[in-house]
C-alpha cells in the first residue's frame, strides 16, 4: 500500500495504474496553479503528482529570515555542480521552490518579452502578472518597506538614488534603476504557490494530488507519443503529461526519456545567472529581516543584489564569508545539464569573457559604494573583498525554450501528449529573477489550454 499523506486533504493513491484526462508532475511554483486551474472545469480528471512530503511547510519553514536549504533541511533537493563546493538547490515540496526561495518576487522588464512568441502580447502578460502581485493578488506581494530596509539597503538606496532612476514603491514593472524588492508573502512568512493556489482547490472531486511520489519516467510509445508516466509506486494514464519537475527535475525526466525528438541527447543546454560576489564585514550586527530587500538594475544587463547579511546566518551549515552585494550578470550564461543517478549535474565551465568583464566592472563600482560616505560605519574600513570566482543564482531555465522546442503554451514540437509548463519553457532570460514570471507564464497558459 502507499505511504498516507499526513496532509488530510492530500490523497493517496492504490499501486497499479490511475487514469486521467491530465497528469501534473511537480507541485511546485508552475505546477501548483496549474492544478488549480486546470481542475476548475468539474469534467476534467487531473492528477499531480510530488515527490516532496505531504505535511505543509509550517511557520518555521516559511520564515523569511532564513533559506531552508542547508544540508538537513526538510523541503530541499540537492543537485551537483562542478564549481568547488558549490550545490544547486531546489525545493522539494508541496509548493516547490516557492517554498525554500527568497521570497523576491519582481516582474520582468517590458523589454524582456520583445522576443517571445506569438500570443504573449504585453497585455496579457500584465493581466497574468497582476493575479499574482495585483493589489488582491493571490501571492501576497508587497514591498519590503522603509523600516524592513536595515541599515544596508537603506545606504544601497541613497547611494544609488542620486546616481539612478528609482522605481516609486507602488509600480509593479521594475526599471533600469533602484528596484526595492516585492516579496510574496503575509508579513515575514513566504506565501508559497501551494497556498496561494493548491489549497483553494483540494477538494475538488476531479483533482488528486499525490505527495511522497516519484515520477521515474515517461511512458513513451512509438518514441513520440506520450502516454502516461511510472511512479516509483504506481503509473499513471493520461491524455496530456505536463512536466512542471522545474528546469533541472524537467530535465531529469527528459534525458531519461525514449522521445525521438530528443535524439538521446547526453545534456541539455539552460541559462543560469553567474555571479560575483563582493563581501565586508559588519561594524554591528545587522537587523534579522528579508534576504534581499532591494537592487539596483543596470543598463549592461546587471542585477546588483544588496544581501542584508551574510549567507551563514540564512543557511544553515554554511560558514562565515562576509555581508554580501552580489553583482550578477543576468544575460544568459550557459550551463549543461547532465544526467546524474536520479538527479542532474550542472557543469558550468567558465563564464563568457564580456560576462566576466562585466561583472568586474560592477564589483568595482560596488567596492567603491561601500568606500563611500553612506557607508561609513556599517563597513569596516578595509574589509572590502571580491570574490576570484563567480558563482550562480539558483535559477537555471529555459532548456526547452518556447517557440523552439515547444509551442507558445508548452505544447513539445514533435510529440503528441506532452507539455512543458516550467522555467524549462523560458525563451529568453530577463532582468529579474525568474520566480514571478514562471508562475507568470503558469497563469497565462493554464487559461488557455
Ligand atoms: C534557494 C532558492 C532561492 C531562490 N530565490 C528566488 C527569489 O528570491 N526570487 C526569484 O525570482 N527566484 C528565486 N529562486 C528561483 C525560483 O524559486 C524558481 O525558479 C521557481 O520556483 C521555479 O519554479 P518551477 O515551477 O519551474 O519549479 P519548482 O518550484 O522547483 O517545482 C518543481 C517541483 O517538481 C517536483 N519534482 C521534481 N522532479 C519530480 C519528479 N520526478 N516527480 C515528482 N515531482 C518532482 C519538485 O519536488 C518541486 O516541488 C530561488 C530558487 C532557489 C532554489
Amino acid at each position: 500500500m502507499t505511504r498516507r499523506s499526513r496532509h488530510p486533504a492530500l490523497k493517496s493513491a492504490d499501486n497499479g495504474r490511475l487514469t486521467a484526462d491530465v497528469v501534473i508532475v511537480g507541485a511546485g511554483s508552475a505546477g501548483c496553479v496549474l492544478a488549480e486551474k486546470l481542475s476548475r472545469e468539474s469534467g476534467r480528471d487531473v492528477v499531480l503528482l510530488e515527490r516532496g512530503p505531504g505535511r505543509w511547510p509550517g511557520p518555521e519553514d516559511r520564515d523569511l529570515r532564513r533559506l531552508p536549504i542547508g544540508d538537513r533541511a526538510p523541503y530541499a533537493v540537492r543537485h551537483a555542480t562542478d564549481l568547488d563546493g558549490l550545490t544547486a538547490a531546489r525545493g522539494c515540496a508541496v509548493g516547490g521552490s516557492s517554498v525554500v526561495n527568497g521570497g523576491y518576487f519582481l516582474r520582468w522588464h517590458q523589454d524582456d518579452f520583445a522576443d517571445w512568441p506569438e500570443g504573449w502580447g504585453l497585455e496579457a502578460i500584465d493581466a497574468a502578472y497582476s493575479e499574482l502581485d495585483g493589489s488582491d493578488g493571490t501571492m501576497g506581494v508587497s514591498p519590503v518597506s522603509d523600516d524592513e530596509l536595515g541599515d544596508a539597503g537603506t545606504a544601497f538606496e541613497r547611494y544609488w538614488s542620486s546616481r539612478e532612476v528609482t522605481r516609486p514603491l507602488g509600480v509593479r514593472w521594475p526599471v533600469i534603476g533602484v528596484n526595492r524588492v516585492l516579496g510574496n508573502r503575509s508579513g515575514m512568512l513566504r506565501r508559497t504557490a501551494a497556498e496561494a493556489y493548491l489549497e483553494p482547490a483540494l477538494r475538488r472531486p476531479n483533482l488528486r494530488v499525490v505527495a511522497d511520489c516519484e515520477v521515474r519516467r515517461l511512458e513513451v510509445s512509438d518514441g513520440r507519443r506520450v502516454t502516461g508516466v511510472a511512479t516509483d509506486r504506481f503509473a499513471v494514464s493520461a491524455g496530456e503529461v505536463i512536466l512542471a519537475a522545474g528546469t533541472l527535475g524537467t530535465a531529469r525526466l527528459l534525458l531519461g526519456s525514449d522521445l525521438e525528438v530528443l535524439g538521446g541527447a547526453g545534456f541539455l543546454e539552460a541559462g543560469e545567472h553567474r555571479g560575483l560576489v563582493v563581501s565586508y564585514r559588519r561594524t554591528d550586527p545587522a537587523e534579522p529581516g528579508m534576504v534581499l530587500p532591494t537592487v539596483l538594475h543596470t543598463v549592461d544587463g546587471l542585477e546588483i543584489r544588496c544581501y542584508r547579511d551574510d549567507f551563514a546566518v540564512y543557511i544553515e551549515g554554511v560558514p562565515p564569508s562576509g555581508t554580501m552585494v552580489e553583482v550578477t550578470a543576468m544575460r544568459r550564461s550557459p550551463v549543461k545539464l547532465v544526467a546524474d543517478r536520479g538527479r542532474v549535474r550542472l557543469e558550468f565551465g567558465e563564464p563568457s569573457p564580456e560576462a566576466t568583464a562585466s561583472m568586474r566592472a560592477g564589483a568595482d563600482r560596488v567596492v567603491e559604494m561601500l568606500r563611500s560616505p553612506d557607508f561609513a560605519g556599517i563597513v569596516v574600513p578595509g574589509s572590502v573583498s571580491v570574490a576570484a570566482v563567480p558563482g550562480f543564482s539558483q535559477h537555471a531555465w529555459g532548456t526547452m525554450p518556447m517557440g523552439v522546442w515547444t509551442d507558445a503554451l508548452g505544447a513539445v514540437y514533435g510529440t503528441e501528449g506532452l507539455r512543458i509548463v516550467d522555467g524549462s519553457i523560458l525563451p529568453t532570460g530577463g532582468h529579474s529573477g525568474p520566480h514571478a514570471t514562471i508562475m507568470m507564464m503558469a497563469v497565462h497558459i493554464a487559461s488557455r489550454i
